[in-house]
């Protein structure tokens, strides 16, 4: 028995779309399953986690966006209980690193084909990141991406639109970051992002090097740009060619800090939540994904 928890108000409303079309050809495949749709910030993971406790179920299916996935995730994390993925939110980064297909149709044949693999998460304070986090100008554009009601007709565009918005008002700030006990202090910091695969805010190649399963967190520092110089390197983000950049900066390890002066807001998986400063360690092969 397959349980969905389902986010209707995912991409706009494309949950709901997108739930209706799956529960259709669950019905025609005669697949067992119960859904449950999510009223509200939080209700996914309790959801998921009752749904573990109960061990009712084959695997628990989210259906929605980065944030649902990231519930849902939190919910299962340290069981063997896999999660599986129908893509209806707006970045979709999820789906785009383990290429889960955009299509609900092969997205569904993929979770019935039941193939579980484990991948590394990252823990802070109070959650679990599946796929990624970040400070700084990426979670003002996000926390302006998922207030915006251009999302569900501009898609990721939103988030070229909402930077360029973000960039009038965004001031750097010095940071220090420490990586495994290593200290370093950046000036002039726009972002540090803290990620567990390669793409994040509508398929950026923030950390194009980063691995699901290598038992390390990488790390991507930009700094010491005027905005002018930021809205240059910002596009070549799209192909992961900001690495040659000499104000981009990568380390990773397996325990990282994030300190700043000024109270820079945090984003995990593309939801705001908390700031600096922040401390992720990686949990190694923590999450099962079909
Ligand atoms: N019924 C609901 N009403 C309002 N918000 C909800 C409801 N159910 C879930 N949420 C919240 O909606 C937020 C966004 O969900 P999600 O990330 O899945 O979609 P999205 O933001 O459209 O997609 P993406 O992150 O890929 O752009 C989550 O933080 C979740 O807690």
């Amino acid at each position: 028995m397959y349980l969905f928890v389902v986010n209707e108000v995912s991409g706009k409303g494309r949950g709901r779309e997108v739930w209706a079309y799956v529960q259709k050809r669950l019905q025609e495949m005669r697949v067992p399953h119960e859904a449950v749709c999510t009223e509200g910030p939080g209700h996914a993971e309790e959801i998921a986690r009752d749904a573990r406790e109960g061990k009712m179920f084959k695997a628990i299916i989210a259906v929605g966006g980065d944030g649902t996935v990231n519930e849902v995730g939190n919910g299962v994390i340290g069981s063997d209980l896999p999660i599986g993925y129908i893509p209806a939110g707006t970045g979709n980064d999820f789906a785009l690193a383990h290429r889960i297909p955009l299509d609900p149709e092969w997205a569904l044949e993929r979770i019935l084909r039941h193939q579980v693999y484990q991948v590394d998460t990252g823990m802070l304070k109070e959650r679990h990141m599946i796929g990624f986090m970040g400070i700084g100008f990426d979670a003002k554009v996000a926390e302006a991406v998922n207030m915006s009601q251009r999302k569900r007709w501009l898609g990721r565009l939103t988030y070229g639109i909402e930077a360029i918005k973000t960039l009038k008002s965004f001031k750097p700030q010095p940071a220090v970051i420490t990586v495994d006990g290593r200290r370093y202090e950046y000036d002039g910091v726009w972002l540090v992002a803290v990620a567990n695969i390669p793409n994040y805010a509508g398929g950026i190649r923030i950390c194009p090097h980063a691995q699901m399963n290598d038992g390390l967190l990488d790390l991507c520092c930009v700094r010491n740009l005027t905005p002018g110089q930021f809205l240059r390197v910002f596009p070549s983000a799209y192909r992961g060619k900001h690495i040659h950049h000499p104000s981009v900066v990568f380390h990773s390890g397996r325990e990282i800090t994030i300190e700043t002066d000024a109270p820079f807001i945090a984003h995990v998986d593309g939801e705001v939540h908390g700031g600096a400063p922040v401390t992720v360690r990686v949990a190694p092969k923590s999450l099962s994904i079909l």
